[in-house]
């Protein structure tokens, strides 16, 4: 057994085993209460560089297979498939030791250790977590092997504290450009094309396309960094602005470009980052929440229905407001549609007449429950009517 430590920005270090990678990463950490998913949690893209601390006391057990992942790439050697993982580093209570699946081919083990994730294991990740709830997601590195520096009384952990202190910090962190592809790229629809829509790739989640796919839309998959000569180029029925790593107060430029989609009155989809930058376009400000949501079993209430969708989420950011408050815009009245039923925050946006809106939790539910599909069918209605106004369709 290897050693392994964490070591949390105030100074707090938990001692376990390596898990995956030996060596030494950096990250902000977080905590993940989803009891499932691993797989789909550590290649989600919004999670560049935040180590992930999981609850749920073991994981591993469902293996690692070629079909969950939710990022495009595969390990660096081009061999994987599954996914690359983003996440910074992952720490657990209790790896599973046998791999029980029918569809894994590896253990997750193996292959954080092949795609060079440092982990750690054998830690009270409750305990952990305890810390991060009370005060807040923090800065943290996990080290192992020659990474972890032996002093004369074992390891010195002021020296890896000032690695830990030495990071910058989440806020402020604009990253959507590190994960986002460098060339655009088309997904077809599955049976009749109805729709085209452009999506704005700041860290997309593979599930996604492949929901519009479902619908007949062929999906334009465009680099975070694209200018509205897009819209002009490719001449959407629908934009769609996705989940990403990073600060949404760094958004400026996807919140320019949600301000052109607006003025051009075409039908606008976000789903987190994008319910951040669609809320930023709206007029909304942004703040950095405590400890965030992350999990795949939180409730929100939609305030136009009353109803309650159980939801996957991994937001760290959120949007200011209150539920059901309405605002003027420069694009129409708008509102906060939905709020988290545990403590209030915002959860989606909307222009009243329903050309626009977005939420913060994950309605392509890779992991999670499948309540808030139909947001994606709300689209396609979206869609649908635009065309038959436009005399088609
Ligand atoms: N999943 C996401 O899109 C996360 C959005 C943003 N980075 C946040 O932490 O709030």
């Amino acid at each position: 057994m290897t050693a392994a430590v964490l070591v949390l920005e105030n100074g707090q270090v938990f001692t376990g085993a390596a898990f995956g990678a030996t060596g030494q990463t950096l990250g902000e950490a977080v905590f993940c209460t989803a009891m499932t998913g691993y797989q789909e949690t550590l290649t989600d893209p919004s999670y560049h560089r935040q180590i992930v601390v999981a609850t749920a006391p073991q994981i591993g057990n469902t293996g690692w297979n070629d079909e969950d992942g939710e990022s495009r790439e595969g390990a660096t050697d081009g061999t994987s498939t599954g996914g690359h993982i983003w996440v910074a580093g992952y720490a657990v209570r209790n790896p599973a030791r046998r791999v029980s699946n029918w569809r894994a081919n590896r253990s997750l083990d193996d292959e954080l250790e092949r795609q060079g994730i440092v982990g750690i294991a054998g830690i009270d990740t409750r305990a952990v977590t305890r810390v991060l709830r009370d005060h807040g997601s923090m800065r943290a590195g996990i080290f192992s092997g020659d990474a972890l520096a032996q002093g004369a009384n074992g390891p010195d952990t002021d020296a890896l504290l000032d690695r830990v202190r030495s990071q910058p910090s989440m806020a402020g962190a604009d990253l959507a450009g590190e994960v986002s592809a460098d060339d655009g790229y088309v997904v077809e629809p599955v049976g009749e094309h109805r729709h085209t829509v452009l999506a704005v790739d700041l860290g997309i989640k593979t599930n996604t396309p492949r929901m519009f796919a479902q619908r007949g839309i062929r999906v334009h998959v465009v680099p975070a960094g694209t200018d509205l000569a897009a819209i002009d180029d490719i001449a959407p029925d629908g934009v769609f602005l996705s989940n990403g790593p990073g600060d949404p107060a760094t958004a400026d430029r996807p919140v320019a470009f949600a301000q052109g989609v607006l003025e051009r009155q075409i039908p606008l989809f976000g789903i987190c980052f994008g319910n951040q930058i669609l809320g930023r376009a709206l007029g909304l400000g942004t703040y950095k929440m405590r400890f965030g949501h992350r999990g795949i079993n939180i409730p929100v209430i939609d305030h136009t229905t009353g109803l309650v969708s159980i939801t996957a989420q991994n937001h760290g950011f959120a949007l200011e407001g209150e539920a059901g408050a309405e605002f003027d815009t420069p694009y129409g009245r708008a509102r906060v549609s939905h709020t988290c039923a545990n403590d209030g925050t915002v959860e989606g946006v909307e222009l009243l007449d329903g050309g626009a809106f977005s939420v913060q939790y994950h309605p392509e539910a890779a992991a999670g429950p499948h309540d808030a599909a139909y947001l994606f069918d709300r689209f396609l209605a979206q869609l649908d009517a635009r065309a038959a106004q436009k005399g088609r369709g």
